[in-house]
């Protein structure tokens, strides 16, 4: 069970422990920032980079006047990796990944898949979203949810049928291909939705606080399985939550951005062994160092601190 989640909306959290005089650090934290004077996010080469950020502002216009959500992102994502995307509530997290996936249009900047700059969803990608209620139909029992994509994306009946049967085994669902969504319970029925972004066989899977609304012990499982899937199919998965110690425990990095208009605030390299336990790695001194690290920079993202503040007061 996750130990010490930490909801970031909660204005009176406190880390347990805080009181307690922190150890000296055992080694360095690698991170990027604005103060550390280079671009905020993470920059790769090419031949690493499988999604490139650069510059990106999203203004919503309504009758209320410009609500300037993202202000400007850049960061790099590499082939096969895992990202955790955490900040403060309206800071743009549910814009940016809509940007990622073509389904907005930034204002400023762009996205870059593969050499080739995003203007509608891209083929290879993949959502997973927290309300999998709405995103499963009710009409259709599991494996036809999860075979839904395939039929669309026009794949053959006997591989749709092979794609779809791994990815229930993957989740652990290959015993109810026949019922429907709302016979299972909320974790079950993440599972599908988790299976049927799996089928689709993306490049990048993007997840939108996609446990959010399960138990911490479903919780626990379902972050497991993403490691899993992550390693056996070898993706690029960008996802977002609220919950420090799940962004540090699923990532091998952490990007944390600022409050609205949002900068990255900073990106941290997760450097815990690659084998992640939900015991034994929550109870790794490093571990407690970088969600330490992670929820102070929430904090002052909260309180308005600004990688960019010079350029915000001038
Ligand atoms: N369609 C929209 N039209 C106008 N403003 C919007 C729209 N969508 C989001 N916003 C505004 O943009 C800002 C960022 O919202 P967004 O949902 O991207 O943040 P978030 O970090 O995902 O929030 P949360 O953590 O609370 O889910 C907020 O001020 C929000 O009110």
């Amino acid at each position: 069970m996750p130990a010490n989640n930490e909801n970031l909306n909660n204005e009176n959290l406190n880390v347990p422990g805080d009181h307690i005089q922190q150890p000296a650090r055992s080694r360095a934290l690698q991170t990027t920032s604005t103060e550390a004077g280079g671009p905020a996010g993470r920059t790769l080469p090419d031949d690493e980079t499988l999604l490139r950020v650069r510059g990106l502002k999203k203004v919503y216009h309504t009758d209320g006047g410009d609500i300037e959500a993202v202000r400007n992102l850049t960061f790099d994502l590499g082939r096969n990796e895992l990202v955790c995307l955490v900040g403060p509530s309206g800071s743009g997290k549910t814009t940016l990944l809509k940007c990622i996936a073509g389904l907005l249009a930034p204002t400023e900047g762009e996205v870059v898949l593969a050499g080739k700059k995003i203007t509608a969803p891209p083929k290879k990608m993949a959502v997973v979203f927290q309300e999998y209620g709405r995103s499963l139909f009710p009409w259709l029992r599991v494996a036809d949810n999860v075979e839904l994509p395939l039929k669309n994306a026009g794949v053959p009946k006997a591989e749709r049928t092979r794609l779809v049967n791994e990815a229930l085994e993957a989740v652990g669902l290959a015993h109810v291909p026949k019922s429907y969504p709302w016979q299972l319970s909320g974790g079950m029925q993440q599972r599908v939705a988790i299976a049927r972004a799996v089928a689709y066989q993306p490049e990048v899977l993007l997840m939108d606080e996609p446990f959010a609304a399960v138990d911490a012990q479903t919780r626990a499982d379902l972050e497991d399985l993403v490691r899993r899937i992550w390693k056996q199919l070898g993706m690029t998965v960008l996802f977002v939550t609220h919950d420090i110690d799940e962004s540090v425990y699923l990532g091998q990095r952490v990007i944390i951005l600022s409050s609205s208009p949002t900068v990255v605030q900073e990106d941290l390299v997760i450097d815990l062994p690659a084998e992640r336990d939900q015991l034994e790695t929550r109870a790794d001194p490093r571990f407690t160092e970088l969600r330490h690290h992670v929820y102070e920079q929430i904090q002052l993202a909260k309180k308005g601190h600004r990688p960019d503040a010079e350029k915000v007061n001038r």
